[in-house]
């Protein structure tokens, strides 16, 4: 479905991604996990349309992305989430969600401030209600995000990703700065969006996400790919202990 090739990205004389490959298939949930400054947003901001690779290309669904800017891989049936959350502070939780879905109403953000929810579109209405549902958030729409738990945020920005009915959903450290039991919610909720179709491409640095959630798990170091395979495989692999062991002795 997705098929990085041969990925170079420079900053300066610094290769934060060095002739990286990987292919993320239809259904999966594939991680992409490292040491810090691997590389790993540095990939995730390339397929997103942030960052310009100075060599290689990214295919989605057998096209280039890389004539896209970061505003129309939505079409494309490309959403993501951001490590750090980037919700409408604004904006209730309704508005926030429904903001995942306006490029298809060729409505604009100026708009959602001045109706009021009852003038939004039916179809607009059960969608976000849907998706609410969903991640269940339905009783919390009328709040604004500064009125909502972390895990509660997380689960809202998710619901704006997954709104547009992506094909690929792409989450930037869905785990990070949850407490336990937010963390276990996320898994769930991460296989339940997969079981209802979605591609999910995890950055993750919490192992016990990434091993329990994971079908397959792509390790980066100084932006070169050291191991791909099954949760097991990556775990039992030498090079990536080395590395990971590496990063605990210098904490
Ligand atoms: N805009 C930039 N300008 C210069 N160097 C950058 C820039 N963005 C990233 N880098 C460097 O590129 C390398 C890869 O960084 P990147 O953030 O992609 O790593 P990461 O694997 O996502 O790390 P983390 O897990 O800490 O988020 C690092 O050495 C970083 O300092």
């Amino acid at each position: 479905m997705l098929e990085v090739k041969n990925v170079t990205v420079a900053f300066g004389g610094l290769k934060a991604v060095n002739d990286f490959s990987m292919t993320i298939s239809q259904g999966k949930i594939h991680a992409l996990i490292g040491p810090n400054g691997a590389g790993k947003t540095t990939l995730f901001n390339t397929i997103t349309r942030i960052v310009n690779p100075h060599k290689g290309d990214i295919l989605f669904k057998g096209k280039s992305l890389l004539k896209l800017n970061t505003h129309d891989i939505i079409y494309r049936g490309i959403s993501r989430t951001f490590q750090n959350l980037q919700l409408f502070q604004a904006m209730n939780v309704f508005e926030n969600i429904y903001s995942g879905l306006i490029h298809k109403y060729n409505d604009s953000l100026f708009s959602v401030f001045s109706k009021s929810k009852s003038n939004f579109d039916k179809e607009v209405r059960d969608k976000v209600l849907e998706v609410a549902e969903m991640f269940d958030i339905k009783n919390r729409l009328t709040s604004y995000p500064s009125q909502l738990t972390y895990g509660m945020l997380k689960r809202v920005e998710m619901a704006r990703a997954v709104i547009s009915d992506p094909d690929l959903l792409l989450l930037d450290e869905p785990a990070a700065g949850l407490n336990y039991y937010e963390t276990e919610e996320i898994k769930s909720i991460i296989q339940m969006v997969n079981k209802r179709g979605k591609t999910i491409l995890l950055v993750e640095h919490d192992m016990n996400v990434v091993m329990n959630v994971s079908d397959l798990v792509t390790v980066m170091n100084f932006g070169k790919k050291i191991a791909e395979g099954t949760p097991e495989d990556v775990a039992n692999n030498e090079e990536v202990v080395k590395v990971y062991l590496g990063e605990d002795e210098n904490a």
